[in-house]
């Protein structure tokens, strides 16, 4: 219990530490204030049950006389009102409190999920590589509210009601020492054996809870990631099924804790109402049958009780919940314990390193984690500035990988990647990022107009239209976007123009040019594309001949006949190097690509 403690005050930033310990204060002036109310009761009641105590209790009798009271009637009603007063006092207190938890724990909720975010968003290109994107949303998006609903709040609220708790205890004991002792022992048994039975399966449920909600997350992402294969593979009811299992799961642990929360309060109700019945006989019995006498005393021991009760209950069912919420902790607090921050860029856009002479790759190799062995092996290569270069090879021969390193997203295990001679590191991976434009085999185009796809990323109010229309232009993107009646701020996306293959693939080249990089990567960019409109695309990327550095992987041969020079790849090796027209001459393995796309 104390190390989930110390996990979730790790998970909070100091201002919220702040916060929290203002709301569990103010959780037990409102508990605090509810003792109060239960103590003033028994002035009212032992004047109500014999007004002449008035007279004998020192503190009655002074306040009695302080006021100028001269009729006891007249003072009980005053001792009422008193007592009503602190009554409205401690719902006011509740109601603030009330407030200010759900503020604290919203804040929490909000700033755990933007730090969780920007946790991941900070991790290597590699960390992704062994991650499902399921998984990051669903910490995001739901493990944080899991937390902070069943672990930090029903933990500050175990520290206030477990004060009040030992409060009301110590009135009780005042008041009557045997039948406190006797409530602790018997109400304190009864929740320590439930907990003790249902310790085990608490935390078994919330583990199990965690992995039906991941379940969830994956089996909606699938369904609608895929949803053209769903369709046509007819697997609508597949995913539906596949889908109630763990939501099934997922409600009854639900409901199973919301039981175990509950479950002592029956007993107790029972144990409670007989007790208070033995404990009135008991009180009678050893003062003779005077019950005046004893009635403030029984009246507050019913009104202690009767607090003490939804006190304890809800101490147990904060416990029970701190337990279930457990497994949902960890995974977060190791989370964010875990993998290393470095990636993330800060501060403004560092200004581009350029490009002179020569992209080199000097006796690289890299290992994929948690593979066994390498997916490139001992490769040297050397790109002028300003030339052209394609890679080809068949699936798996380790193009992309390639490219990848050299675009700095996974960092060589073995050799460098040197640009005008300067080694890439972690310090200048920014402006060599900065120096490339990358255009992937599937643009990824936003809900937005086609100036706000170009300029991806760039506030909408600092879109260089001038840049907008000249990239466009270069791109081939001007006779179709002349076309539509908004021009270049027609809406794309899902609300608006529908885009054929080659377009999309066009904006795509004209953000990779926005911001003028000396460098363009072309990943696969043509595969989607028929033969027509990729001379179309081909045009647009001869156009940026012997402007800029142009790096082209490929499946396809076509897309690179005109490239100054092409590495052919196999099994993570150079297999083959030189122009088209060499290579056509010298190497068997590219004649026979050659032959089979013909
Ligand atoms: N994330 C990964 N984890 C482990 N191994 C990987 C990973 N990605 C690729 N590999 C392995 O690395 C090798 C090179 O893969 P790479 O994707 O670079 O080839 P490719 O030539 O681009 O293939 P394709 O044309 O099919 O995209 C392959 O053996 C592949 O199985």
């Amino acid at each position: 219990m104390l190390e989930g403690y110390n996990r979730m005050i790790g998970l909070l930033d100091s201002a919220q530490k702040r916060r929290g310990m203002l709301a569990i204060c103010m959780m037990f002036v409102t508990g605090a204030l509810d003792l109060a109310g239960v103590a003033s009761i028994l002035p009212f009641l032992a004047v109500l049950g014999n007004p002449d105590v008035i007279q004998t209790q020192p503190l009655l009798s002074s306040t009695y006389n302080a006021l100028g009271y001269t009729d006891s009637a007249a003072f009980l009603r005053f001792l009422g009102v008193v007592v009503f007063v602190m009554v409205l006092t401690s719902i006011a207190v509740r109601a603030l409190t009330f407030y200010l938890m759900v503020r604290f724990s919203r804040g929490v909720v909000l700033t755990l999920a933007n730090r969780m975010l920007a946790h991941y968003l900070s991790q290597s290109y590699e960390w992704f590589l062994g991650r499902h994107s399921a998984d990051l949303s669903k910490t995001v998006l739901a493990e944080v509210n899991q937390v902070v609903s069943h672990s930090i709040s029903p933990a500050m609220r175990l520290i206030a009601n477990a004060i009040v708790a030992i409060l009301l205890l110590g009135l009780l004991l005042w008041l009557e020492p045997v039948g406190a002792v006797m409530t602790a022992f018997i109400i304190g048994g009864l929740f320590g054996a439930t907990y003790a039975f249902l310790r085990k399966r608490l935390l078994a449920i919330g583990q199990d809870r965690k992995l039906a909600v991941r379940e969830r997350f994956q089996i909606t992402q699938e369904a609608l990631g895929g949803i053209k294969e769903v369709k046509l593979l007819g697997l609508e009811q597949s995913y539906e099924d596949r889908f109630l299992g763990p939501s099934r799961r997922l409600a009854r642990h639900q409901a199973s804790l919301a039981l175990v929360g509950e479950m002592p309060r029956y007993v107790m109700e029972a144990l409670a109402f007989g007790g208070i019945l033995l404990f009135i006989l008991w009180v009678l019995w050893s003062n003779n049958g005077a019950l005046e006498a004893v009635l403030p005393t029984i009246g507050a021991f019913a009104f202690a009780g009767l607090k003490l009760m939804p006190t304890l209950q809800g101490l147990f069912r904060d416990i029970a919940q701190i337990r279930f919420g457990r497994a949902a902790l960890d995974e977060l607090y190791d989370e964010l314990q875990s993998a290393h921050a470095g990636d993330r860029r800060t501060g403004p856009r560092v200004a581009p390193m350029g490009l002179d002479r020569e992209i080199r790759l000097e006796a690289v190799s890299y290992q994929y984690p948690g593979s066994d062995r390498t997916a490139i092996q001992d490769l040297s290569l050397s790109i002028p500035a300003k030339t052209s270069c394609g890679f080809v090879g068949s699936t798996g021969a380790g193009k992309t990988t390639v490219i990848d390193i050299l675009l700095g997203l996974l960092r060589p295990s073995d050799g460098a990647l040197l640009v005008d001679g300067v080694e890439i590191t972690r310090d200048n991976m920014d402006a060599w990022q900065n120096t490339i434009g990358y255009v992937p085999q599937t643009i990824y185009l936003t809900d937005d107009t086609i100036a706000g796809n170009i300029a991806f990323g760039v506030p909408a109010d600092e879109v260089d239209r001038k840049i907008v229309a000249k990239v466009g232009k270069l791109a081939k993107l001007d006779e179709f976007v002349d076309k539509l009646p908004d021009g270049y701020d027609s809406v794309i996306g899902e609300s608006g123009v529908r885009l054929s293959g080659g377009q999309r693939q066009r904006i795509g080249i004209a953000r990779a040019l926005y911001r003028d990089p000396a460098v363009i990567v072309f990943d696969e960019a043509m595969s989607a594309l028929d033969t027509v409109t990729e001379r179309a695309v081909l045009e647009a990327i001869d156009a940026l001949q012997g402007e800029k550095t142009i790096l082209t992987i490929t499946h396809r041969l076509s897309t690179i006949i005109h490239c100054d020079q092409i590495y052919m790849m196999k099994d993570g090796q150079v297999v083959g190097h030189g122009s088209y027209d060499e290579l056509i001459d010298q190497n068997s393995g590219f004649r026979a690509l050659a032959e089979a796309a013909e």
